[in-house]
């Protein structure tokens, strides 16, 4: 038996085997601890220690992760693949971003980023379809697929949205999407929202003679959210949408299994992850939360804007990359641009995170003077101007909705 403190967390000469997972962490200790001490801490906490001396026999500390590296506020971890169980991400989660969030030994922490060994991250499933959804579902060609989410957010009866959607499809849009707060309200039923939108995309896509499709929203309990996908399935969509922070992983990796017996693809929302990486020096960083979330396979997820909309974002440039990044073969995600965008952002937009994305915009849109099926033209005008290289100007001249669009918002970032 040998006894194990918090030092025993701690070697700065270490060197991370290969297949370990290696965490790189923000760390302000508390006023009356000193970095090695906290890094000890975090690497303990987040493995298999605690605060008191423990008795142990050899195998146990196998599971014990080590802080090997300080550089300033940064800590490296690694933890050994044993401590985790495949394929689980709640339980990674439980580790890495557990208990050491609250250790007074720490006034802040914050996970920054993952370096995924093969082992664990191929224990997940990742995505089924990708960044190849713009062309294995929309023949979208060079150009960043669309998305509109009918506004006000929610309190629209089924037959307005029905109405917006169809307006938005045939105004040149790729896809309707539901707001993060909408599912299954007495104002918006789930099933009748289902049905009648996709008969107004079927209508939409005679009419353009382009494919369109329809980012449902299946966030709920996790059984109902189950029953919602095969719903969706039944009713011949090829997209869910879900909440995946409010979710929680478990569900997303339940929907994403149920998902691959359907062939759909996930839409996710990231609603509240803010809450997690917003303050610079506590939480989860959004660049952990899309690793995570490629790991449980969702095909599409929010990015940001590389801040030209309302919300602030953290490195969508970055964040991207990773998504697009090799990871032992899994496939990439496609990022989604919202919040805040409308036509005269899209080329600086287009321009800082490139074309292999989605772009998505509601008052940019349904704001637009002249309505939503105006406003539809002009975004997708804004898009087809950009990916041939013309200025928005001179497309305007002769494309008059882009043209309002331009008088009203200019290029300007709303706030
Ligand atoms: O409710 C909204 O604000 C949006 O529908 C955008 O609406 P607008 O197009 O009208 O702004 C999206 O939920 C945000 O983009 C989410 O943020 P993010 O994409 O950063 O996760
Ligand atoms: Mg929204």
């Amino acid at each position: 038996m040998t006894g194990i403190t918090y030092e025993d967390f701690l070697d700065l000469d270490y060197d991370p085997a290969e297949s370990e997972l290696v965490c790189t962490f923000t760390v302000h200790p508390a006023s009356d601890m000193d970095m090695e001490a906290a890094a000890s801490r975090v690497a303990s906490e987040s493995s298999n220690g605690t605060w008191a001396e423990l008795q142990v026999d050899g195998t146990i500390t196998d599971l014990s992760a080590t802080a090997c590296g300080i550089d300033g506020d940064t800590v490296r971890v690694a933890y050994p693949e044993e401590l985790f169980e495949l394929g689980n991400m709640p339980q990674v989660l439980s580790c890495i971003a557990g208990n050491i969030m609250g250790m007074k030994a720490v006034d802040r922490i914050r996970l920054e980023d993952c370096e995924w060994p093969e082992g664990l991250a191929t224990s997940f499933v990742g995505p089924q379809f990708g960044s190849a959804v713009r062309n294995d579902i929309f023949d979208a060609g060079e150009r960043p697929i669309t998305a509109t989410v009918p506004k006000p957010k929610v309190g629209l009866s089924t037959d307005q949205h029905v109405q917006v959607g169809y307006e938005a499809w045939t105004g040149g849009l790729d896809l309707l999407k539901d707001d993060e707060n909408l599912t299954d309200q007495g104002f918006n039923r789930f099933d009748e929202r289902l049905t009648e939108s996709l008969a107004a995309r079927d209508d939409a896509q005679d009419e353009t003679g382009e494919k369109k499709s329809y980012l449902i929203n299946v966030t709920a309990d996790a059984n109902t959210m189950l029953e919602r996908v095969d719903r969706v399935a039944e009713a011949g969509c090829e997209y869910v949408m879900v909440d995946v922070v409010t979710c929680g992983w478990a569900a997303v990796q339940a929907v994403r299994e149920r998902c691959e017996e359907h062939g759909l693809a996930i839409h996710a929302h990231r609603a509240m992850h803010a809450a997690f990486d917003r303050v610079e020096t506590q939480g989860v960083s959004m660049r952990v939360i899309a690793q995570i979330s490629r790991l449980c396979g969702v095909d599409q997820l929010h990015t940001g804007t590389a801040d030209l909309g309302k919300l602030a974002n953290e490195d969508t440039v970055g964040i991207n990359e990773w998504l697009y990044g090799d990871l032992y073969g899994m496939t990439d995600v496609l990022p989604m641009a919202s919040g805040g965008l409308h036509p005269g952002l899209v080329p600086e937009l287009v321009k800082r995170v490139g074309t292999n994305i989605g772009v998505q915009a509601g008052g940019g849109v349904h704001g637009h003077p002249d309505g939503t099926h105006a406003g539809a033209k002009a975004f997708r005008q804004a898009v087809d101007a950009t990916v041939e290289g013309t200025s928005l100007e001179e497309y305007a001249a002769d494309h008059p909705e882009l043209q309002v669009a331009i008088d009203k918002w200019g290029t300007e970032t709303p706030r």
